[in-house]
């Protein structure tokens, strides 16, 4: 009994692309999912092996990274348009492209102005927080004579598009990584920090909303505002600016996996990156841990 080859795509799914614009010390940013799908004349290439009519979903891969160099990435919509063309007009048997794009949002970090810590606030130019999906945690123990509570959160995803470097790390036979002077540094918090409160009589529990603003504003501010030489040297700035400002917190705990950003390599289609085009990779990644607590004070954070 014959068979029939129905309905059938193929393209490179997923293509995690962060463009930075740097044309001003502002900074700004598009980060995108771009999924490719191709249809079309492509019966053979499923039918008899010759692959003549098979664009490489390789090629649509570097097609997606090369066009936001050369074109920019306007919006997705306007992108998306751009791809679908060029992938149907300059390929005889592909006759149909459908590009997916999910678009990631992103503020913009604010720090007190400079001029007054009450009055406004200003932007860091190239600091950015990602909209939405952030939790807040807590967990509350008493042992019949003490309470202790540790709050914190988790998923709130940050970016500096500069004022990161990465050099005169241990080199041996193994190592690949270049020097970095000039990187993205990115992280998805996840922080628990422990309140000296203990719960016993006439103590007044701090006020844990407000408690909790001030907490998580603290390490963004330091997060943007620290010219970082390691993931590491960002995490200590971010619990040491907690513990400056909060007198009712005494240990902080970070967890920053270190979401890294490949530069692409646009050499080969002749194009220059210049700090612009690179590949949001989710795995593996670097994973920064630690904890930052007052003198004299036993940490009990456990280590996750
Ligand atoms: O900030 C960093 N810390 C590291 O320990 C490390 N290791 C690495 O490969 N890249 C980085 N970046």
């Amino acid at each position: 009994m014959a068979h029939v080859l129905g309905q059938n795509q193929y393209g490179k799914a997923e293509n995690r692309i962060v463009r930075v614009y740097r044309d001003s010390t502002r900074h700004e940013i598009k980060d995108l999912n771009v999924s490719v799908a191709l249809s079309g004349d492509l019966d053979d290439v499923h039918l008899t092996g010759s692959n003549a009519n098979c664009l490489p979903t390789d090629t649509t891969k570097n097609t997606v990274f090369a066009f936001a160099k050369e074109y920019g990435i306007e919006s997705a919509e306007a992108f998306g348009i751009t791809l679908a063309r060029h992938f149907v007009d300059n390929n005889e048997p592909i006759h149909r492209a459908r590009i997916r794009i999910e678009e990631y949002t992103w503020d913009r970090i604010r720090t007190p102005d400079s001029s007054s810590r009450f009055i406004g606030s200003e932007e860091v130019g190239h600091s950015f927080v990602r909209n939405g999906g952030e939790v807040r945690t807590s967990e509350i123990s008493y042992d019949g004579e003490s309470v202790q509570v540790i709050s914190g959160l988790k998923d709130l995803v940050v970016m500096n598009s500069t004022n990161s470097e990465f050099w005169g790390y241990i080199k041996d036979r193994y190592t690949t990584l270049q020097e970095a002077y000039d990187r993205i540094l990115a992280t998805q918090v996840t922080a628990r920090w422990k309140y000296s409160f203990r719960g016993q009589e006439g103590e007044a529990q701090p006020n844990w909303n407000r408690s909790y603003q001030h907490v998580r504003r603290h390490m963004l501010e330091a997060f943007a505002e620290t010219y970082s030489y390691s993931l590491q040297q960002t995490l200590h700035a971010m619990g040491t600016r907690v513990l400056n400002n909060r007198a009712e917190v005494d240990e902080v705990r970070l967890e920053l996996p270190n979401k890294h950003h490949f530069l692409v390599d646009l050499e080969p289609f002749g194009l220059k990156n210049e700090n612009e085009v690179y590949y949001a990779a989710d795995r593996m990644y670097g994973l920064i841990e630690g904890t930052v607590h007052r003198e004299g004070v036993v940490p009990v954070i456990p280590v996750a």
